[in-house]
């Protein structure tokens, strides 16, 4: 796939490169339309012949049957081409659709967390969308509403040519001069397009922020707030789309009155040659019929046009959001990362935050192979930060992190991920069914693995008991399991992906004795054999490790084992005294 950011300022060419990659249909839908506008036309040119043929008198029967044969064959062939184009384009126009989405959502998946930190999940789904349908309407308006009364207009002219060809002239000045003078105007209400675009994103965004929060909205009696709240944005969408549509009605009405006066001037000019015998009855009808094409092809095309203006400001506003660079990209010289043992090492980094926030000064740390560190620190230290660093979300101003003695950003970044487990904090669940969640550590593995990855993260008892069992469908990020529940299957997840690499973030909230104890044991399995950094918040949790970093403003003020630390006057003594009393407090 080539780069699509480069079609971020270019909606057209970004529509021309969909219909590249299916060109023959697209062509034959083309030439079918043509070919049906050309025989609808002449069907005009059919009429004039029975006309003159009548206008002869009954003696001319001969001459009536060929001229109806003409009109009759040229109406059925109008009709079958229009059925032809239709049918194939009812599969082409929704390929390009599915071509579009695809190409959007594999591009929009490779933005880094800065990216989606900035954007509302909701608009960002929502442009991808919007991007398709107004290809889609496009597509469709060009093929059905621009290009067959182009096509007629110009077939219509040609036929006014062989009455007059003075009067054909004059209608190639007027059509130009109207195509051009809407084209301008059209393009001068573009801010108000763009305009009603962006308010149109905000409000699909707002919704799916409102809906994902109902829990929040219910718990806090908010709806009468937060439908004010919408009310307001919905409101202003309304305003801008407005505006936007009177701009265009504006348009078609001063449309309507040229064409009008131009078909009035048509009929005068006819009907002038016919009293001066210049013209035949039929030729007057002729021209009558041709000018009303031409009247209703330019209001046809100055309608489609106007709507076309509307649906690219809302492609270039969506291609724009969505087609912004990946900030972070593989090494042009990248390789695969090669694993011995999982050291990491953090050589002299320096990081702030793209709002300009200081994280790391000069940070320094190297964890052995198979070492467990536990990381703790007040609020806003850093822990989630060296995280973030780790996976290469960010990268660091200043300074080098390697495993392996790899610089991570010099491996490519599947073989990074790969390397890596994290056990978030707050864990992520799809809405689908238990053996999928857990499955999803390692599409490959068999059942026997799913199965034998969810005993040692201690989740078969709870799934023996479910209605579903394994199949039972966990609810939107989980909600139909409990807290433990949930971080039991992150770590059978995890215990799948089997990668060298474990990132913990502990959950702070409290568990009840026998789930920390099972979370506990799961969690033991999973550090088996593996080099571990885990934001920990339990004293029963920090024990077990090797050796405790703690973090303060970006620096290391304490490192060693936790029974060197445990000596030491510190903010790891404080924890553990702070600890051990309110443990003694819940046990009185
Ligand atoms: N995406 C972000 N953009 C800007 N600043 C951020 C971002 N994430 C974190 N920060 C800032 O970076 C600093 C370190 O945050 P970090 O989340 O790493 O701390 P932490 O030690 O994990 O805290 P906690 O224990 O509360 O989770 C904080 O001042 C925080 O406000």
């Amino acid at each position: 796939m080539d780069d699509l950011c480069a079609y971020a300022n270019r909606p057209w060419a970004f529509v021309a490169r969909y219909l590249r990659r299916r060109i023959v249909p697209h062509a034959a839908i083309m030439v079918a339309v043509l070919g049906a506008v050309a025989c609808s036309v002449s069907t005009q040119y059919g009429l004039k012949g029975v006309v003159d043929a009548l206008g002869k008198g009954p003696e001319s029967n001969h001459l009536i049957w060929p001229a109806l044969t003409v009109l009759i064959c040229f109406i059925a062939a109008d009709n079958m081409l229009w059925r032809v184009a239709s049918l194939i384009a009812s599969f082409t126009f929704v390929k390009v659709t599915g071509d579009i989405r695809r190409d959007l959502f594999q591009h929009l998946t490779g933005h880094s967390p800065s990216y989606f930190a900035d954007r509302q999940p909701g608009t960002l789904a929502s442009r991808i969308t919007a991007t398709s349908n107004a290809i889609f309407t496009a597509e469709n308006m060009f093929v059905w509403n621009v290009m067959p009364p182009c096509a007629a207009a110009f077939g219509a002219i040609l036929y006014v040519g062989s009455v007059s060809v003075p009067m054909a002239l004059g209608l190639v000045v007027i059509c130009g001069g109207v195509v051009v003078l809407m084209f301008r105007i059209a393009a001068a209400g573009k801010p108000l397009h763009h305009d009603f675009a962006e308010k149109a994103a905000a409000v699909d965004g707002e919704m799916v922020d409102l809906v994902s929060n109902m829990p929040l909205v219910r718990a806090f009696s908010a709806y009468k707030r937060e439908f004010a709240r919408f009310d307001q944005t919905i409101g202003t969408e309304m305003k801008a789309r407005s505006r936007s549509l009177l701009y265009l009605e504006r348009l078609r009405i001063m449309h309507a009155l040229i064409t009008v006066a131009a078909v009035l001037g048509l009929l005068y000019w006819a009907i002038q040659m016919w009293q001066q015998g210049a013209a035949t009855a039929g030729q007057v009808v002729l021209v009558c019929t041709l000018g009303i094409t031409i009247l209703a092809a330019t209001r046809d095309l100055a309608v489609a046009l106007v709507d076309v203006t509307q649906h690219t400001a809302r492609l270039s506003e969506a291609l724009r959001t969505l087609l912004q660079p990946h900030d972070l990209r593989d090494h042009p010289e990248a390789k695969p990362l090669v694993g011995d043992g999982a050291r990491i090492t953090f050589e002299s980094v320096g990081f702030n935050y793209p709002d300009g926030r200081e994280v790391f000064g000069e940070f320094n740390l190297d964890i052995q192979p198979g070492q467990r560190v536990g990381l703790v620190g007040r609020s806003g230290g850093g822990k989630s930060t060296l995280f973030t660093l780790l996976q290469r979300f960010y990268d660091p101003q200043q300074g080098r992190i390697l495993i392996d003695g790899q610089d991570i950003g010099r491996v490519t970044q599947e073989s990074l991920r790969e390397a890596i487990t994290v056990v978030p904090q707050d864990i992520s669940l799809f809405h689908r069914s238990l053996r999928e969640n857990i499955r999803y550590g390692r599409p490959e593995a068999t059942d026997e693995e799913v199965w034998a990855a969810a005993e040692a993260a201690r989740c078969t008892d709870f799934i023996n008991d479910l209605p579903g069992g394994f199949d039972t469908i966990v609810g939107d990020r989980g909600v139909k399991l409990s807290g433990g529940q949930r971080q039991r299957i992150a770590v059978a997840r995890a215990i799948l992906k089997n990668s060298p690499i474990l990132l913990l973030d502990e959950a702070t909230s409290a568990l009840d004795t026998e789930s920390e104890e099972a979370i506990r044991e799961a969690l033991g399995n999973l550090m088996k054999g593996r080099t571990v950094i885990a934001i920990a918040h339990r004293l029963s949790t920090l024990k077990d490790f090797d050796r405790i970093v703690v973090l303060d403003g970006g620096k290391v003020i304490q490192d060693g084992s936790p029974d060197r630390l445990v000596h030491l006057d510190g903010f790891y003594r404080d924890l553990i005294q702070r600890e051990t009393i309110k443990l003694s407090r819940e046990a009185a």
